[in-house]
């Protein structure tokens, strides 16, 4: 017998959470055999009465349900949900089905679903029908060439109105939905053609009467999973809750992590995207792809490392999610800090084996000592002398005075002359002598050592294959070295993924200055899969779009970000006082929740651990359970309302969202800001950082977003605060 091939769509994954357990595991019975013999007879297949697509059928997969789906040809089955007996037959009817002629990809939709959407809304009333057509300016050949299904095309020219754009974009194939979204919102056809469709266009000429050949395209497995003969797989991927992300991959996101083996990357590879498109699902899938073809060996040959120990926990969860054990042995998952320190612990013959590594708190103390002691005048404060030693010293990884006098200081607002440099230059000197005396680090610095030990490593002693980085925009030069280290050079070496919008650390690098050429291997996503269009555009208001340099000295840019999800406006409201503020607050928290948001998806998000810890009592004091998440601890759901920092909240992400004190003082933190007579160029960084911070938490809302402040508003919202 030929292969048959079974699939299931994403609309079947959510038909069978909804069943209860005996018939799931009947379910899985059911498709199972229809992978080893579709001709069976307890299968059943039956055609509905007057169908849209003649090649619709349902299957019995207990005397109540039935499955319905599409059999192109005799081996090849899509399965698109699981109804009672009746349902079945009149939901497959209304099926339109077909290979869609630009991505190459199956895709099907309920026709009779989006006629009524139509009715509802007036649209193809018509007395009421006077207006003009929403997509009037935009040819048939235009709407075929941006793979609209024909069957749609007649529906389009009937749509006049906003409200049935966004009821036809709910029942829409995938990439349809985002077409008509963004030709709704002014776009042209040729934004909507190289923004949307191109990422997604089949590689090869399309066959539309071939289904088959369409089983292994990407934008078939954006919608449709295959069914393997394993059936706790199968369970797996059919069961776990908020799956999605492990089986249904955008088109681009699936070629990026699942490239075939016999193409590998021939270097390092850069992939950026604005937040919640799905960057770490991409680092996540493209570790399973490197797992799935290495052999079992002793120790774990690809290292997946990300900015913070919090993230670091949250991808080992997720890694586990997608592979399970066999997966998770063969990565090492390790934050940036803990990378350092096992490079530093292999120095068993130097001096670094058993250093003491500082965090920022300690190492401003010792800072302070030395300026009390040795500073002549207060001409460089502590914020220049950090920012001096990690974007210049250590960054170049300087040694000697010589060096400092020769070294580049592009990017560094403040010039010195020759004297200032010798001054400079001696308070480095005795901070790191105070260091180096007490067998201590700063982190940066480890990373600088660390890197020094790993490039001395011969090529064959490098310990890792693969290297996939995540949140890559926040790392410094000397991790960049180390990582560049880890691996030796060659096919898929490094995977690197990361969101300049997103960086809320002083580090900014040139990769291909440190060897680390990305150059024709660089791509970017564009699809949030996490946050409603309401929230983006909020989100999108409170940063320059403009002015953000990729990680390769270009300048990134968020073209084409879009979502297709749907939700109300988010709320953004000042009060008099800080006490009202916190008030409304326990308000609008008792009304999410009474909506059916769970306490511990909710958080609040502030610029201080003193405003989040004000909320947390407000809270309590209000009766609502809340615990303020401290950097480095795992989210613990037991506790109710989160409440963090805007650095916390990195790489998190909350059904609901409630930003407090976003006010003139707090936002950007006066005191993170180097005024712009000391340093006009790290001023400008400092408030670009700023506003990244609140776009970073403004993006982390699936739902609702509130941002809410008392007195004078930011700076960052002036427009609407006032
Ligand atoms: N193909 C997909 N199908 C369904 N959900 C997806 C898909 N890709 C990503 N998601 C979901 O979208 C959300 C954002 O994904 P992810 O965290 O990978 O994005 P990100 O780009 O790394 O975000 P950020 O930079 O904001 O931290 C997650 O809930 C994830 O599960």
């Amino acid at each position: 017998m030929a292969k048959v091939n079974v699939l299931f769509a994403d609309t079947f994954d959510k038909a069978y959470q909804a069943l209860d357990a005996t018939i799931q595991r009947r379910v899985v019975d059911f498709m199972l055999k229809l992978r080893r013999d579709p001709d069976a007879r307890g299968l059943d297949l039956k055609q509905p009465h007057g169908p849209r697509d003649k090649r619709v059928w349902t299957a019995r997969v207990n005397d109540n349900f039935r499955a319905v789906l599409w059999r192109p040809d005799a081996y090849t089955f899509y399965l698109a949900s699981i109804k009672p007996h009746d349902d079945a037959y009149t939901y497959a009817a209304q099926t339109v089905w077909n290979v869609n002629k630009v991505t190459g990809g199956v895709e099907f939709y309920d026709h009779d679903a989006v006629e009524e959407v139509l009715v509802r809304s007036g649209d193809s009333d018509p007395s009421v029908a006077v207006s003009a057509g929403l997509f009037d300016g935009v040819s048939d050949t235009d709407l075929d060439r941006l793979g609209i299904p024909p069957t749609l095309v007649p529906v389009l020219r009937e749509i006049r109105t906003v409200d049935a754009v966004l009821g036809i974009a709910d029942y829409a194939p995938k990439l349809a939905s985002q077409v008509i979204l963004a030709l709704a919102d002014g776009k042209t056809t040729e934004e909507v053609w190289q923004d949307i469709v191109a990422p997604s266009t089949a590689d090869e000429k399309v066959d539309p009467e071939d289904a088959a050949a369409a089983v292994d395209r990407p934008s078939t497995r954006e919608t449709f999973a295959v069914v393997t003969d394993n059936s706790e797989e199968l369970e797996r991927m059919l069961l776990k809750p908020m799956s999605e992300w492990r089986v249904f991959l955008h088109p681009q996101q699936r070629r990026l992590a699942y490239r075939p083996k016999a193409r590998p990357y021939n270097g390092p590879v850069r992939v950026s995207g604005g937040p919640g498109t799905g960057k770490t699902v991409v680092a996540l899938h493209r570790v399973k792809a490197l797992a799935d073809a290495l052999p079992a060996s002793s120790r774990p040959q690809i290292l997946l490392t990300t900015y913070t120990n919090a993230l670091a926990d949250l991808l080992a969860r997720l890694l586990d999610d997608l592979g399970g054990p066999d997966l998770t042995a063969k990565v090492d998952i390790l934050n940036i800090d803990k990378v350092v320190r096992d490079v530093l612990r292999q120095d068993t013959e130097g001096q670094w084996a058993n250093v003491e590594i500082l965090g920022d708190a300690a190492l401003a103390s010792r800072w302070n000592e030395v300026i009390v002691e040795l500073a002549v005048d207060d001409s460089f404060d502590r914020p220049f002398l950090v920012s001096e030693w990690e974007q210049v010293i250590l960054a170049q990884n300087i040694r000697t005075r010589d060096e400092y006098f020769a070294a580049r200081r592009a990017g560094r607002g403040r010039r010195l002359n020759r004297a200032d440099r010798a001054i400079v230059w001696s308070l480095m000197q005795e901070f790191e002598r105070r260091l180096d005396r007490d067998k201590a680090l700063g982190f940066k610095q480890a990373a600088v050592r660390a890197a020094d030990i790993a490039t001395g490593w011969e090529k064959a002693a490098r310990p890792y294959r693969h290297v996939v980085i995540d949140e890559a925009q926040d790392l410094h030069t000397a991790h960049w070295i180390l990582l560049r280290a880890l691996a030796p050079s060659g096919p898929d070496d490094l995977f690197i993924v990361g969101d300049p919008f997103q960086r809320i650390y002083n580090n900014r690098v040139a990769l291909s200055s440190l060897g680390i050429e990305t150059r024709g291997r660089s791509h970017r996503l564009t699809l949030n899969y996490r946050t409603t269009r309401q929230i983006l555009k909020s989100a999108l208001h409170l940063i320059d779009p403009d002015s953000y340099d990729d990680l390769d000295g270009g300048s990134d840019t968020l073209r084409g970000y879009r979502s297709i999800l749907r939700g109300g406006e988010p709320e953004i409201t000042g009060y008099p006082t800080q006490a009202s503020e916190m008030a409304a607050l326990a308000d609008r928290i008792r009304r999410w929740h009474k909506g059916g948001i769970p306490l511990d998806e909710i958080a609040v998000i502030a610029r201080t651990n003193a405003t989040a810890a004000a909320a947390v009592n407000a809270l309590q004091a209000a009766g609502v359970d809340a615990s303020q998440l401290r950097s480095g601890q795992a989210v613990d759901h037991e506790t109710g309302v989160q409440t963090m920092t805007m650095h916390r909240a990195k790489g998190l992400e909350f059904r609901a969202v409630a930003i407090v004190g976003v006010d003139a003082r707090h936002v950007p933190l006066e005191t993170a800001v180097t005024p712009e007579d000391a340093d006009r160029l790290e001023h400008q960084r400092d408030i670009q950082r700023e506003r990244s911070l609140l776009f970073v938490s403004a993006t982390r809302a699936r739902e609702a977003l509130a941002i809410t402040w008392s007195g004078r508003p930011s700076q960052f919202l002036p427009h609407r605060a006032s």
